[in-house]
């Protein structure tokens, strides 16, 4: 049976899998895709054997995972796909409502670490499909991640105060932020360490040919959109794909701070493939 891989739906995993179809290296695995929950839900479920997924879903279920290395979705300051949207300055949101994108996990916990830890600031949470104007209908400040908050971003909103996440987390802490890991069910490593190499260097190799052409992955990737080629870029520039040593020490600090707040039960140790 061909490996089973996930793909996240949104334009930051385009770098990941543009390399892929130009090398055809998809006829070697199947590709299901899905938004970053839904993926952690299908590798739980043993509907899929490795897959990107939100780096707190590992630290939920990481006994039943083993990390690919060298590959996750992150930032080292701006990520420009993380954005918190507030009618108010941040500071003004205490006992306000938030709404937060349902699609997200990482960033949901990110958010409430940021308030609440360096604001000081407890608002009072709701979950909410991922649509701007209806989220500000109900709520003073929302957070959308991924395509949804791009696109948002670009629509310029200049009546609002814009907060990017990743640059928040780098002004208080001074570390990278990770959002998503690879994640792969321990009972497929343990049988298929050779493939999972392939599979490894494949993607490293997409990720290297896609920074190497990012004109053309933006071209493409763009162009069922508003915003030009340009525009991703400039974000694909500002991305990270890498799992190194400070990526993995941002994400330790993450841990911890969201285990402060309550929003997990335990710091998971990382445990990293050594392929
Ligand atoms: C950078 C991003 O990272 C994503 C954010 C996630 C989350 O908040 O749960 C999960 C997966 C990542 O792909 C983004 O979508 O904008």
């Amino acid at each position: 049976m061909r490996p089973r891989v996930g793909h996240i739906q949104f334009i930051n995993c385009f770098p990941l899998f543009y390399g892929l179809i130009e090398k055809k290296f998809l006829l070697e695995i199947d590709l299901i895709k899905g938004n970053p929950s839904d993926l952690n839900r299908m590798l739980q479920e043993n509907l899929l054997d490795l897959a990107p997924i939100p780096s707190i879903a590992y630290a939920r279920n990481y006994w039943d995972y083993v990390l690919m290395p060298d590959i996750s979705v992150s930032c080292d300051g701006e990520v420009k796909s993380i954005f918190f949207f507030s009618k108010v300055p941040i500071n003004e949101l205490h006992q306000k409502k938030v709404a937060l994108t349902n699609t997200s996990a990482t960033s949901q916990a990110l958010l409430r670490v940021i308030l609440a830890r360096y604001y000081n600031i407890m608002p009072e949470y709701f979950s909410s499909a991922p649509e701007l104007g209806a989220m500000l209908m109900e709520a003073d400040a929302a957070l959308l991640i991924g395509d949804d908050a791009l696109r948002a971003r670009y629509k310029n909103q200049d009546r609002l105060y814009i907060y990017d996440l990743g640059e928040e987390w780098k002004k208080f802490t001074g570390l990278p932020m990770v959002f998503a890991l690879w994640a792969i069910r321990k009972d497929f490593a343990s049988k298929n360490l050779e493939q999972l190499k392939i599979i490894k260097e494949t993607f490293t190799e997409s990720i290297k040919f896609s920074l190497e052409n990012v004109q053309d992955v933006a071209k493409k990737a763009s162009q069922w959109e508003d915003f030009g080629a340009d525009y991703l870029v400039d974000y694909f520039r500002c991305l990270r794909f890498d799992f190194d040593s400070s990526k993995q020490e941002g994400l330790l600090e993450y841990y911890r701070q969201a285990k402060n707040q309550g929003l997990l039960d335990e710091v998971p140790p990382l445990e990293i493939l050594g392929i």
